[in-house]
């Protein structure tokens, strides 16, 4: 066997073994490692016997672990910082020499094995599993910081590469979006493969397609096409890379286009069937990489292919439209590229990668703040009541975690990971179950386990966006306590529906002159302009959109949570633009969302993203009906037990007193009812006098105060991963009102629900104390 095809061989193993970790990270330092290992057994086949084992494990997590523990925001690439393919040769070689541990060249059998540091890998298993087994075992120290600055390097490099290509938009790339070769959802990107990189590029399309991307490899591979989920089988991959390494050198360009799931494309000159259309799959439509696809054949496959998505309900036509930055997906794409990645999928990215410490730091160390602990914690963890403890809570969730993943390996038949994970979990209360495990009968044994644990979490994605594209950023929906799924009689809207007896006037005629000549933007204006007539001649919002902090109060004084000025935004009739700052509450949702499953309070809803105090989230959205209308539909709620959606507008008694001397009858009064019509508010629960948002009255259509949009602000800084609640304004205490007040778990020490404020009181005092790990 020819050394050349020897080393291809080995290649392919790497790859392949990444493959079954499912894992994507820069390859071309582990072909490196790889050569080494060539070199140092002499042959290619010992060398591939020794990968074949746990030492391929072993690398990898090598290389996540450095890369994962040294993740730092991507920056624009700076001289000092380039690392090279030198760079990280010369290192290796001046620590080896440094150390006097390993001297590669010397022709033995003694192995390349990266020295790890145990505690990091969370798995020592494989590398001394494998010391014994080879004759001296040497150890080669590589320099960590050339390593990452490496990896660095080629993320920044990555992300370059998308950002450059053609016009795509993409929003927003994480550095482990790129690792993983996860892009986001809602755009589509031309990422160009360097000859250098095929290989890396095939592995990330195999990820890409799991994503329900697609990927079509158009220079240097001539029809090759990886056309769905389906046919990208490792064997097709790894003949792909085949393919691509018996190719010329100067041919081993590929150019990969990425479909997301929108099926957004600039196809919009090409027809299906037709001849000779150019089909953009470049950075550019000039240098040359604009290919002209004679073959009708070839063309019509590549159409064909690029109007097909794989869609969970089967497969879908996607229609043929440009790509623009307001399209949202419509449908799912892969769990992990929820809006922004959220701390329980960083956890289970890393428990995929066998990073237990990661994971549990994914958990404790990255919230700051109790209350957000406390909602990783109980998000996470169905069960957390009963266990007591935020330990307990926390181990039962890696459990959990494990559980869920060892499940994986073996639906795949990936025995050798199942045991891989059970090995280094056996420090985190798995022990007893490891001990008869690894006796062979692994797949009886686990799945005896699974139901040791009761209730169990199954984590599952409602929904990718249940605003169905509508919003312009996507709500996803999980649900990690429960099966249920959205309400299927429940329709997401972005305006409230008006019922028939409400008789909202939203036409421009009442504004009368209150409309403003400002130009462009009001809060840049040298005077302020008529809409800050209703907040006393101030903006409601400050120059970054927010708040004025005058106005983020809340009123919850008695049992109104609406008080206070009404905020006047500019409107159609207004001269500004639709950027000026005075037009936030009408420029819709922007902050990063969640619905999931909560332990007590049904669905609720968590901030994705850190949220700044006075920020807009969102409005509340419903049918408006008159108080008389939802007298009979609120006699259904009663009889039905089910959750209320119903906020009373105007026919609130306090805003009914200030701006209506003679009070409102009910055939005025009116209400937003979310049953049926909402958007994610109507998920909002509630918590008692110190909820983490406030409403706002918000006229812009119409400046009479009989309607209003009811918004919603953040009282103060949000954690990611915390509960969005406000306070409904509910008397716990009011027997008399139809819809009966619901047992309240908002579990706050203001609680006005009495039932519940000696049990909460008893809990904080007992079980609940905060272990010492999450004490600063
Ligand atoms: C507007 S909905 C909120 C979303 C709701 N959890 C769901 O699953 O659709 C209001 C209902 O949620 C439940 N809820 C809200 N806050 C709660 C709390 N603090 N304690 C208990 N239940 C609550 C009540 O059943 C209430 O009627």
């Amino acid at each position: 066997m020819g050394a050349g095809t020897s080393l291809k061989k080995i290649e392919a193993l790497l790859l392949q073994e990444a493959l079954e970790l499912n894992l994507s990270f820069p390859e071309s330092r582990l072909i490196r490692a790889i050569k080494h290992l060539v070199k140092e057994f002499g042959n290619s086949e010992d060398a591939a016997v020794w990968i074949r084992q746990d030492n391929f494990t072993v690398l990898v997590n090598y290389l996540l672990d450095d890369m994962d523990m040294n993740q730092e925001p991507l920056q624009p690439r700076s001289e000092s910082v380039q690392a090279t393919d030198e760079h990280v040769k010369k290192s290796e070689t001046e620590h080896r020499d440094q150390d006097g541990m390993a001297r590669i060249s010397e022709k033995n059998k003694n192995g390349f094995i990266p020295c790890l540091d145990n505690s990091a890998v969370g798995d020592p298993c494989g590398i001394t599993h494998r010391q014994k087994d080879l004759q001296q075992p040497r150890q080669a120290r590589l320099d960590r910081q050339t390593l990452r600055m490496y990896y660095k390097e080629k993320l920044i490099n990555s992300v370059r590469n998308i950002e450059n290509a053609s016009s795509c938009k993409v929003n927003r790339v994480e550095d482990s979006s790129i690792r993983t070769g996860h892009v986001i959802p809602g755009h589509h990107v031309d990422m160009s493969i360097t000859n250098k990189e095929v290989r890396g590029s095939v592995h990330q399309a195999e990820h890409l397609l799991h994503t329900r991307a697609k990927v079509i490899p158009v220079q240097g591979s001539g029809n090759k096409l990886i056309k769905d989920e389906q046919s990208i089988s490792r064997k097709r991959v790894q003949e792909l890379i085949g393919n691509a390494n018996a190719e010329p050198e100067e041919n081993r360009q590929w150019k990969t286009r990425v479909l997301e799931s929108n099926g957004c494309k600039d196809l919009a000159t090409a027809q299906s069937g037709s001849q000779s259309e150019s089909v953009n799959l470049g950075h550019s439509s000039t240098a040359g990489l604009r290919r002209s696809v004679g073959n009708t054949t070839t063309q019509a496959q590549l159409l064909q292919i690029e109007h097909v998505v794989n869609t969970p309900g089967g497969i879908k036509q996607l229609s043929n439209r440009d790509c623009s930055a307001t399209e949202r997906p419509h449908f799912p794409v892969d769990s992990d590229r929820l809006n922004g990645i959220t701390v329980s999928s960083k956890i289970t990215q890393n428990m995929k990668n066998g990073m237990g410490q990661k994971a549990e730091l994914a958990c404790t160390g990255s919230l700051s703040s109790t209350d957000a602990q406390e909602a990783c914690c109980s998000n996470l963890n169905e069960n957390c009541d009963q266990k007591g403890t935020d330990d307990a809570c926390i181990s039962y969730n890696f459990k959990n975690l494990v559980l869920d993943q060892l499940e994986e390996c073996l639906k795949d038949g990936n025995r050798q990971r199942a045991l891989e994970i059970l090995r280094s979990w056996k420090a985190k209360g798995l022990q007893a179950d490891l001990n008869q495990m690894e006796d062979g009968q692994l797949q009886g044994k686990v799945q005896n386990m699974v139901p040791d644990i009761p209730g169990r979490r199954k984590g599952f994605v409602v929904s990718y966006d249940i605003s169905r594209g509508l919003e312009k950023v996507p709500i996803s929906c999980v649900n990690e306590y429960n099966s249920q799924v959205l309400p299927e009689n429940f329709l997401y809207v972005t305006r409230s529906v008006i019922r028939q007896a409400a008789h909202v006037d939203l036409s421009f005629s009442r504004i009368g002159d209150l409309h403003c000549c400002c130009s462009d933007d009001c809060l840049r204006s040298s005077e302020a302009c008529k809409c800050t007539d209703s907040t006393r001649g101030e903006y409601a919002y400050d120059i970054d959109g927010r708040l004025i902090p005058r106005l983020a109060v809340n009123f919850v004084s008695g049992l109104s949570t609406v008080n206070g000025d009404f905020i006047n935004e500019c409107c159609d009739k207004c001269r500004c633009s639709m950027h000026c700052g005075n037009r936030i509450v009408q420029r819709g949702i922007t902050k990063k969302v969640q619905v999931f499953m909560t332990c007590k309070k049904g669905w609720g809803v968590r901030a994705l993203e850190k949220i700044p105090a006075r920020s807009f989230l969102f409005e509340y959205l419903g049918e408006i009906a008159t108080n008389s209308e939802q007298f009979e539909r609120n006699l259904e709620y009663v009889q039905n037990g089910v959750f209320t959606y119903v906020m009373w507008l105007d026919a609130d008694h306090d805003m009914e007193k200030k701006h209506f001397k003679d009070g409102l009858n009910d055939n005025e009064a009116l209400v937003l009812d979310a049953t049926l019509y909402g958007n994610v508010s109507r998920f909002v629960n509630h918590r008692c006098n110190d909820p983490n948002l406030l409403m706002r009255p918000v006229q812009i259509e119409t400046r009479d105060t009989h309607y209003y949009h009811a918004a919603l602000f953040a009282a103060r800084d949000i954690e990611e991963m915390e509960e969005l609640t406000w306070d409904y304004g509910i008397d716990f205490d009011d027997d008399t009102h139809l819809l009966k007040a619901f047992k309240c778990y908002c579990k706050s020490s203001f609680c006005r629900d009495k039932k519940n404020r000696v049990n909460q009181a008893a809990e904080r005092k007992g079980k609940m104390t905060k272990p010492s790990h999450l004490k600063h």
